[in-house]
């Protein structure tokens, strides 16, 4: 099932969260990736119908989700902070959530929703004795309950430990296999990378990117990089490696080490160990100056 973003923007009184955003998402996962307060929770919301735009039109298959009851039964939303009554067992949240859709069978929808998310065998237990992993799979149960052939997470992998994680995006990957859209949205450029190969990536409420994972991840890697270098001989490897064709600078500093500015983080890494092989020299570490993931993003949206 298609969902469609056509020139949607959101504002809260001057503040705008999001500034004309248009895609199209397809059956498959799909991730929605940006630094904290890009409006992803925002976009997520609206796609669900929780919020109306201010201008654009949100479309699920076809339909506009804001005040169109029809299309909250296609899809289902795991919010980032939802609270859950820890008494309940896994199966009465669930079953409560089959009631709240009025599926004919609410029961049976319930089970079928536990265990697709592998929760079976821990369905009688309070979701106050869940680890984190099992609670947020408890919810992604209560969203799949009335069978949505699109799925919406907001930040699904937070607080949650490696081996959660890789169970989390097993059950995402399954979704995606099944037909379903699935989009998940996080802040953290290699989750991304793990789960999805289409990504759509959103800065300062804009849509800085979009397609396919590998060559937005060449874009960022093939824009200019500082490296910091500590090595046995600094000056001598910095009269090697100003005659490198990537090395674009070189700052000699007594304290710091070497400061390089690459102009082609590829090029360049790859030709540091049989420069320094060369010269003799040991390096004792090679630092990224500037690789938090907002100096990425803005990068991105210069591009
Ligand atoms: N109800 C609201 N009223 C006013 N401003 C809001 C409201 N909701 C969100 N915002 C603002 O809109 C912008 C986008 O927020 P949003 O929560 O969508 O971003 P996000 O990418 O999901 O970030 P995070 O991951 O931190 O939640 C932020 O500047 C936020 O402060």
């Amino acid at each position: 099932m298609k969902v469609e973003l056509d020139g949607v923007s959101k504002w809260y009184g001057n503040l705008v969260a999001v500034n004309d955003i248009s895609m199209v998402l397809a059956p498959g996962v799909t991730g929605l990736l940006g630094p904290n307060g890009a409006g992803k929770t925002t976009v997520l919301h609206m796609m669900a119908g929780f919020l109306a735009p201010s201008r654009g039109q949100v479309l699920v298959d076809g339909q506009p989700s804001w005040r169109n009851p029809p299309v909250y039964g296609k899809l289902g939303l795991v919010s980032e902070r939802e609270a859950v009554h820890g008494f309940l067992t896994a199966y009465e949240f669930v079953l409560a959530s089959a009631k709240m859709q009025r599926l004919p069978d609410p029961a049976a929808a319930a089970r079928r929703a536990l265990d697709l998310v592998e929760m079976t065998p821990a369905q009688d237990r309070r979701i106050e004795t869940y680890s984190k992993g099992m609670r947020q799979r408890t919810r992604v149960a209560a969203a799949l309950v009335h069978d949505p052939a699109v799925l919406l997470l907001d930040e699904p992998f937070n607080g949650m430990d490696p081996r959660q994680r890789l169970h989390m995006m097993e059950l995402l990957h399954r979704m995606g296999e099944q037909g379903r859209t699935v989009l998940f949205s996080s802040h953290i450029l290699e989750e991304v990378e793990q789960v999805s190969g289409t990504v759509q990536v959103i800065v300062a409420g804009r849509l800085a990117a979009s397609g396919d994972f590998r060559s937005i991840r060449r874009l960022m890697t093939n824009r200019p990089h500082v490296f910091t270098i500590q090595s046995s001989d600094d000056r001598r490897l910095a009269v090697a490696l100003m005659g490198e064709a990537s090395v674009a600078g070189v700052d000699v500093d007594a304290k710091l080490g070497l400061t390089v500015r690459a102009s082609d983080y590829g090029t360049f890494t790859r030709s540091l160990p049989k420069i320094a092989l060369s010269t003799g020299v040991r390096v004792h570490r090679l630092i990224p100056a500037d690789e938090s993931l907002e100096s990425v993003f803005s990068y991105l949206i210069a591009a």
